[in-house]
Order: structure tokens, then C-alpha cells, then sequence
């Protein structure tokens, strides 16, 4: 079993959430990152989700098209990412998912690239413009080199590709919570709730909820109903807009309210009542 296997099917087995923020590695250099991925994992993160920045991320929204732009000025390359995560895991067992866009992977070469990941002790990619259909190349250099391809999943997925791609699926699944806008929620939003109960029946592993999540308020919901809960740009955007020493501040204790409040959602059994005082 993969590290990533291992440590989120042992919070999903003890009845915990796992938080997966996310970083773009170099942003704004790759010291920097490697101080805030060692505060993200002493502050409650279980995954660190890391970034290789790219010039073309047709799927960020524009603050890690932004953090994406200042780690590319940085210098930030493949091999830098590569060596940060080396470092990290020298002296700590956090385990790292890395979010490469495809172009990435095949202009260094598929199997060289899940090589050299799977050395620097990357447990996953998450490439987020390769399509399920087209995964079987990266799928098998992937396995080959002990490292996971994770699936996506979204509220449109048609139950045939849902099937296919929960069954083939390890590690976790990002489910992309796209209906609807971004923004205080006071519910899952039902499309959401109807994805996790589909792929509920196919797969039992975990299903992490990604996409527009932003506050404590908005993790504690989707930890109500995800066994994941992912935070990208409004960690990103904090830690942007703080300067030198405050970044770590700002940026543990974001990941400390994160946790505390995906803590309070599993105190209450997890379900999605109104009438329950703690759902709100
Ligand atoms: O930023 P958000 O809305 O919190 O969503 C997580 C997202 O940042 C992270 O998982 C991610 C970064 N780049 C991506 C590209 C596609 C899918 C997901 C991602």
C-alpha cells in the first residue's frame, strides 16, 4: 500500500476527515514553500497537495494563475519541485500529492517523470486536463513507479464514466464541487451530496471535496459529507497577501481553524440536518 493509501483510509477507518490544503511550490520561491509545508503539516495538514507551476493552467482560477506567475518569475522548474519534496520528506512523512498539468508529465517523459517522483517521495498526481479515457499510459508508468494517478469526479460525471472511474480508483477521489458559485454555503449544495452518495456505491475510497471551499464555516459542511476536504486559492490568497515571518502565522492558523472546524463536523456524526443545531 501507498503512504497515501495508508494514512487516509487509517483516518477514514478511525472515523476522522482528512484536510489537504494546497500550495504552488515556488510561490513566492521554494524556500519559502518548504518552511509553509512544514507549518501546513505541524498545524493539522494530513496531504500536502503541492503545485508545479505552469505557464498554460487553463483549470486555476485566477489566484494560482497569479501564484503560478510569481513561482515561474522565481525560477521554479520541475526538478526544483522534485528536490524540495526530497528535502521535506528527509524530515518529514507528510505525504505529498503533486497537481501537474499533463504537458509537464510528457515533455520530460511519462515514465522518467513517475520515476523521479515516486523518488523524491511523491505518493500521487493529480493532473487535472487528462481525461479518465486517456489515462492508461500514466496509469500504468504510475503504478510501475509506486505512485497513485488520482481520479477526478464532478456532479455532471454520467453514472457509466462514474462506475468506470471509481473502480479503477486509489488513494482518494477529488470530487469538484462546480455547481453552483463559490461563497459562504449554508448547505452542501445537493449535486455534491448526490456525487458522494453515487460513488459511495462503487467505491469506498475516500472521497475528498476540492473546489471553492474557502473558510472554517464551508470545511466543517463539506467534511459533513466528504471523507476530504481540500483548501487551495483562499490559503494561497492569505498567504500572498502576508509579508516575510506572517506568512507562517497566517498560514498555520488558517490550517488550524480548517482542522478544528472539519474536527467539530465529524463530533456530530457527520450527518446533513437542518434541524440540527450544529449543521446550521
Ligand atoms: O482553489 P480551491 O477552490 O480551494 O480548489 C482547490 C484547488 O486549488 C487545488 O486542488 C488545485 C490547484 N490547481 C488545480 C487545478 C485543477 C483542479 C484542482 C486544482
Amino acid at each position: 500500500m501507498n503512504k497515501l493509501e495508508n494514512k487516509l483510509e487509517k483516518i477514514k477507518a478511525s472515523g476522522q476527515k482528512a484536510l489537504i490544503p494546497f500550495l504552488t511550490a515556488g510561490d513566492p520561491d521554494l524556500s519559502v514553500t518548504e518552511k509553509l509545508m512544514v507549518t501546513l503539516a505541524e498545524n493539522g495538514a494530513d496531504v500536502i497537495e503541492l503545485g508545479i507551476p505552469y505557464s498554460d493552467p487553463l483549470a486555476d482560477g485566477p489566484v494560482l494563475q497569479l501564484a503560478a506567475g510569481r513561482a515561474l518569475k522565481a525560477g521554479t522548474t520541475t526538478d526544483g519541485v522534485l528536490d524540495l519534496v526530497k528535502r521535506f520528506h528527509n524530515y518529514n512523512d507528510t505525504p505529498v500529492v503533486l497537481l501537474v498539468y499533463f504537458n509537464q508529465i510528457y515533455s520530460r517523459g511519462i515514465e522518467r517523470f513517475c520515476r523521479e517522483a515516486a523518488q523524491a517521495g511523491v505518493s500521487a498526481l493529480v493532473v487535472p486536463d487528462l481525461p479518465f479515457e486517456e489515462a492508461a499510459e500514466l496509469d500504468s508508468a504510475a503504478q510501475a513507479a509506486g505512485l497513485i494517478n488520482i481520479r477526478f469526479l464532478a456532479p455532471t460525471t454520467t453514472d457509466e464514466r462514474l462506475e468506470k472511474i471509481c473502480k479503477s480508483a486509489r488513494g482518494f477521489i477529488y470530487c469538484v464541487t462546480v455547481t453552483g458559485v463559490t461563497g459562504k454555503r449554508t448547505a452542501m449544495d445537493p449535486a455534491v451530496e448526490r456525487l458522494l452518495q453515487r460513488a459511495a456505491k462503487f467505491t469506498a475510497v475516500p472521497l475528498a471535496l476540492g473546489f471553492g471551499i474557502s473558510d472554517p464555516g464551508q470545511a466543517k459542511i463539506a467534511a459533513q459529507s466528504g471523507d476530504c476536504v481540500i483548501v487551495g486559492s483562499a490559503l494561497v490568497q492569505k498567504i500572498a497577501e502576508a509579508n516575510g515571518e506572517a506568512k507562517y502565522d497566517v498560514a498555520g492558523s488558517f490550517i488550524r481553524s480548517l482542522k478544528s472546524a472539519i474536527e467539530e463536523g465529524e463530533s456530530h456524526g457527520g450527518h446533513q440536518n437542518r434541524n440540527c443545531s450544529a449543521c446550521g
